[in-house]
């Protein structure tokens, strides 16, 4: 059995877990580099929760600066099963209105800038990431919602632009064009990133803005995103309160496969493996590699 563990990242406007008990922090080393703050690790009921404040705190790191494979490691580290990803987003549909918190299932990836595997030469692997969110989680997602009295919006694509600028009017309308439901600059490569250390993985988009396409709402800046993404918080740190709340004491196995993603995923025959790199997947792939 393995024992579950929440793991939460804040993104913008989130920086601490209102709720958190009994918290220590806890820097842990990485090989793959600095991760973007110190794990705030403690407990909500029975779960035990860490926090990780995805641009650190202060947000010091720009969505591509960030250090995605040593969050994702120093989760794992830290026997994290389970990511709720709390996340502020543009919305390409009237009905998805600022302020809403909506359960994505799917993302598209236009980030170009990014290191995106923790596999490479030496160890090659590719697992399946079809369906990127664990079914499981959304539906504990959208129960604690539920049961809190929060409105959610259950599915929707999420595409992951590079950034720093937000969008040009031009890549806003293709992207409504695409159906594309929501936008933002951090899911990928964190969701690909959490499938690789086998870490069940759903968002909770929070709406910010209409992006640009919208004729009668202002393009987005900066101050319209933080000034929503705060007043969401309190609601997103009690939903995940709930969830923490009604969390399982042990792992759920994922309809999504994510708690076994590397079963058969490695390619890299083990006599031609490197052993700098494989030395570096200890932690996320360690039951495969030496189990
Ligand atoms: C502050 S506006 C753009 C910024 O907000 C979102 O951050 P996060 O996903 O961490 O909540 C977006 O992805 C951009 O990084
Ligand atoms: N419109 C937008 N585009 C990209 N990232 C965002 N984060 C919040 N709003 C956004």
């Amino acid at each position: 059995m393995t024992a579950a563990v929440l793991g939460v990242i804040g993104g913008s406007g989130v920086y601490d877990l209102p709720g958190l008990e009994d918290i220590r922090e806890e820097t842990i080393a990485s090989p793959w580099g600095e991760p973007s703050d110190a794990l705030r690790i403690g407990r909500i009921g029975q779960t035990k929760v860490v926090f990780l404040a995805r641009h650190g705190r202060g947000h010091r790191f720009s969505p591509t600066g960030i250090n995605y494979r040593a969050n994702i490691d120093v989760l794992k580290r830290a026997g994290v099963t389970d990511i709720v990803s709390l996340s502020a987003c543009g919305s390409f549909r009237n009905e998805l209105h600022p302020g809403l918190f909506v359960l994505v299932d799917q993302f598209v990836d236009r980030t170009f800038g990014r290191a995106t595997s923790f596999f490479g030469n030496g160890c090659v692997a590719h697992v399946s990431f079809a369906h990127p969110v664990g079914p499981a989680l959304q539906k504990r997602i959208a129960a604690a919602a539920e049961a809190e009295g929060i409105s959610v919006h259950k599915g929707g694509t999420y595409v992951c632009m590079e950034g720093p600028q937000f969008s040009t009017l031009a890549e806003s309308k293709h992207y409504k064009a695409a159906n594309f439901d929501v936008i933002g600059m951090t899911n990928m490569p964190e969701a690909k990133l959490a499938r690789e250390a086998e870490i069940t993985y759903a968002t909770i988009a929070m709406v910010t803005d209409f992006d640009c396409w919208h004729p009668s709402h202002d393009s987005v800046d900066v101050a319209s995103v933080v000034a929503v993404a705060r007043a969401n918080a309190g609601r997103a740190a009690q939903l995940v309160a709930r969830v923490a709340l009604d969390f399982p004491a042990e792992r759920e196995d994922c309809p999504a496969g994510s708690h076994r993603a590397l079963d058969g995923a490695i390619m890299t025959a083990a006599a031609h493996r490197d052993p700098e790199l494989v030395a570096k997947l200890d932690a996320v792939a360690g039951r495969v590699l030496n189990g």
